[in-house]
């Protein structure tokens, strides 16, 4: 891992002292955990600020004002726990994290006591918990599964007022299609600052279309 690739993101990010040194342990976990459970893609781990860090920052600056998260599928914490390491300071964050793999809940568990990081961590089926989590400002999710199906895992949030963040990488039109087939839906798509290939797809007042 470059100490360049560090700096960058930490400089194009304005992550404080504090934060960066709490960020600095997830990521030396990751690396920890990562020799014996194998959390990330191992091609990834070298690029870890730029690939991980960066690309769940990114979603904290989308939703400033934002106190509840659901992050699906969580894995490794990508991006929830940074997000909640980052946004620890912030008053009343508080993220949900649900995974179904108990060893990476383990991981996440122990780097966010270690970071003091707000999590709530759900060794759960996303379909058997979503529904007790509306209300929640934000659900968001990475690499989990295409837009159709993260739509139907979130319907009982995303027809309740929470805004979905889903970041995807150069199918996101392709999925959008597909998605109009069963949804309706408002969206918006960001441009991701970490891959000028790759959108975040911001949607909102979700319904099914009618039969
Ligand atoms: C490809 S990984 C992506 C992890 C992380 N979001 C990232 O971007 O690196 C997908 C994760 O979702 C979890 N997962 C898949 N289906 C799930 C479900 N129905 N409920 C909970 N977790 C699930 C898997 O165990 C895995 O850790």
């Amino acid at each position: 891992m470059s100490s360049d690739q560090r700096a960058r993101v930490l400089a194009e990010h304005d992550v404080s002292r504090e934060t960066a040194a709490a960020l600095d342990i997830y990521v030396e976990q990751l690396a920890r955990w990562q020799n014996v459970k194998n959390l990330v893609g191992p091609a990834t781990l070298t690029e870890v600020w730029h690939r991980h860090v960066a690309d769940a920052l990114q979603l904290l600056a989308l939703a400033p004002e934002a106190k509840t998260w659901v992050d699906l599928g969580s894995g490794a914490g990508i991006p929830g726990l940074i997000l909640a390491i980052s946004g620890r300071v912030r008053s009343g964050l508080k993220i949900h994290l649900i995974e179904s793999n108990a060893r990476k809940c383990a991981f996440l568990t122990e780097t966010a006591r270690l970071t003091g990081a707000p999590v709530t961590v759900h060794n759960a089926r996303i379909e058997s918990v979503v529904s007790s989590l509306t209300g929640a400002d934000i659900v968001c999710a990475r690499a989990l599964a295409p837009l159709s199906q993260l739509l139907a895992w979130t319907e009982p949030l995303l027809k309740t007022g929470t805004t979905g963040l889903f970041p995807k990488g150069r199918d996101a039109a392709a999925e959008l299609t597909e998605a109009d087939r069963e949804w309706t839906f408002a969206r918006d798509l960001i441009p991701s600052r970490t891959d000028s290939q790759a959108r975040i797809v911001r949607v909102t007042s979700l319904s099914r279309v009618d039969p």
